[in-house]
């Protein structure tokens, strides 16, 4: 039998471990929220502030798993502090311009602590969906559990559970899962490969030749890492890239596309970043990195490819440590042979390919979300759907954007929460009314 407990606060902190067993059937007093990277923790910290209840279901066992677990260790962020901090709380002053990934780590940590967000660690959504009938939202979990006896025994046990609520929050990210293309003769390579989100650093493969397959901003900051530790990259550039400097004139050239963006269309602001571009890179489609017909903005903006901010990569280009090579048509053993028809020995592969959204793989609605895992409507009106269905983070523009959805997610949530409990009080005093009139 599923025991339903109503009106819990934020439960899941206060188990007793024998409930994980026996309770899988959950009331949730407040909004749901799935994923807690920064998106979920910005809307869970706009929530506490106002004193309405939620909880926060998180697949990985920390916050920020793809900053802690998929990321590399010479990571920083890529726009200046100001534009990355969470809401109601900016980054220490020491801080620099731009974060270690480390700092930004250390930074989350304690904002979770600060608003005292305790997300359900090892929680992985499977489905979501509304019930029409009652208005609620029904979400399906597989929870990972130590199995009694603790470390000691080993091994986990997982238990199904089911959350019903009134609010969802897809704060799952846009870099959800790792994008992994099938290659004919993978399998016969017989090296390593791996995907960006496992490379930590180059450390290890000093003297390898290592073939980077992508050019966004993972592909060329691994290959750039590879050099400095003495590896042999070659980078697969199969399309085109827009490659900016990250700084024009000493000044930050993300900082300076958004004042642009207050004064001017975006088609300008564009080509503005790519006359600058061009003065201070130089005409970078002889090295091979072709620049697409859209601009750099436009691009992320509507297809969310992001521009490279180079660091460095480009100038081990220019000095030909990083080799640029065109597509990959196919591996052979210890090979690999391009579309152009060369042959390259190497000896690993690193899939720089990119990321996608799951939420069409659990989220049960068509008319929110598209097959890609992205809300239909565009910035800045994809936040809010219907029957209490929200999604922060979604909107390629990266941890600013992530914070503007948590602020008016967060608004609308606290507005019907207020609404909903001066419903709720006016009900009881009512009923208490009648039961003192009987006496
Ligand atoms: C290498 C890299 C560097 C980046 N650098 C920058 C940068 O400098 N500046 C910037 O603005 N943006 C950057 N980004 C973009 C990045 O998406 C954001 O920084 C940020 O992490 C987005 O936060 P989020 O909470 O929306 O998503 P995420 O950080 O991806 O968090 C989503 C969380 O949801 C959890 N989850 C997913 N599915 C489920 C499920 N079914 N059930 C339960 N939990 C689930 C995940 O485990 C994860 O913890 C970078 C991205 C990458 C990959
Ligand atoms: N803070 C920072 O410094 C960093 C930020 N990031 C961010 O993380 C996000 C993800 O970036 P990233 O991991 O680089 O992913 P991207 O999606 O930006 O890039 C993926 C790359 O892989 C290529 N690719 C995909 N499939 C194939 C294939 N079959 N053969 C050859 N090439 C292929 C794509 O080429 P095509 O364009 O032709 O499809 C593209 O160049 C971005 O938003 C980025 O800005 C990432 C690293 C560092
Ligand atoms: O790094 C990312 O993934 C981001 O989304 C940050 C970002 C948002 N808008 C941009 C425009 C140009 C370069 C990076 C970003």
């Amino acid at each position: 039998m599923h025991d339903i407990c109503l009106n819990m606060p934020p439960m899941v902190q206060t188990f007793d471990p024998e409930d994980l067993f026996t309770r899988r059937c959950i009331w949730v007093n407040g909004p749901v929220i799935v994923g807690a990277g920064p998106s979920g923790l910005a809307v869970a910290a706009c929530l506490k502030d106002q004193g309405v209840p939620f909880i926060i279901l998180e697949r990985a066992n920390c916050i920020a798993s793809l900053w802690q677990n998929r990321t590399y260790d010479r990571l920083k962020l890529h726009l200046p502090k100001q534009f990355c901090q969470l809401p109601n709380v900016p980054f220490p002053e020491d801080f620099p311009e731009y974060p270690t990934k480390f700092q930004f780590i250390s930074y989350l940590e304690s904002y979770a602590k600060h608003f005292s967000i305790a997300p359900q660690f090892n929680e992985t959504v499977q489905s979501a969906k509304y019930d029409e009938t009652f208005g609620l939202w029904r979400i399906k979990t597989i929870r990972k559990i130590k199995k009694l006896g603790g470390l000691s025994s080993g091994g986990c046990a997982e238990c199904e559970v089911e959350y019903i609520c009134r609010s969802l929050v897809v704060a799952t990210g846009e870099n959800s899962e790792k994008v992994v293309p099938e290659f004919e003769g993978l399998g016969e390579f017989g090296g390593h490969v791996m995907h960006a989100c496992d490379y930590k650093s180059g450390e290890g493969y000093g003297g390898q030749k290592v073939l980077v397959v992508g050019c966004g901003n993972s592909g060329m900051e691994v290959s750039l890492d590879l050099c400095n530790h003495n590896a042999n990259p070659s980078l697969v550039v199969r399309s085109s890239v827009h490659v900016l400097p990250r700084e024009v004139f000493g000044k930050s050239t993300f900082e300076l596309a958004v004042t642009l963006m207050k004064r001017f269309p975006l088609w300008i602001v564009d080509k503005i970043l790519l006359i600058l571009a061009r003065l201070i890179l130089g005409n970078v489609e002889k090295y091979g990195l072709k620049r697409p017909s859209v601009g750099p903005l436009e691009l992320k903006h509507t297809a969310g490819k992001t521009p490279v901010l180079d660091i460095g990569a480009l100038e081990k280009i220019r000095s030909g440590k990083i080799k640029v090579v065109p597509g990959i048509r196919r591996f052979l053993p210890g090979k690999v042979e391009l579309v152009d028809g060369q042959v390259l020995q190497i000896d690993s592969v690193v899939l720089a390919t990119g990321y996608h959204s799951n939420v069409p793989s659990w989220l049960k609605e068509d008319d929110f979300f598209t097959n890609d895992g992205t809300p239909r409507n565009p910035f800045p009106n994809g936040w809010r759907g219907k029957g209490g269905l929200y999604a922060v983070g979604f909107t390629r523009r990266g941890l600013s954007g992530a914070s503007l959805d948590a602020i008016n997610v967060a608004h609308d949530i606290v507005k019907s929460w207020k609404e909903e409990t001066k419903q709720k009080r006016k009900t009881v005093a009512a009923r208490h009314r009648r039961c003192i009139s009987h006496f």
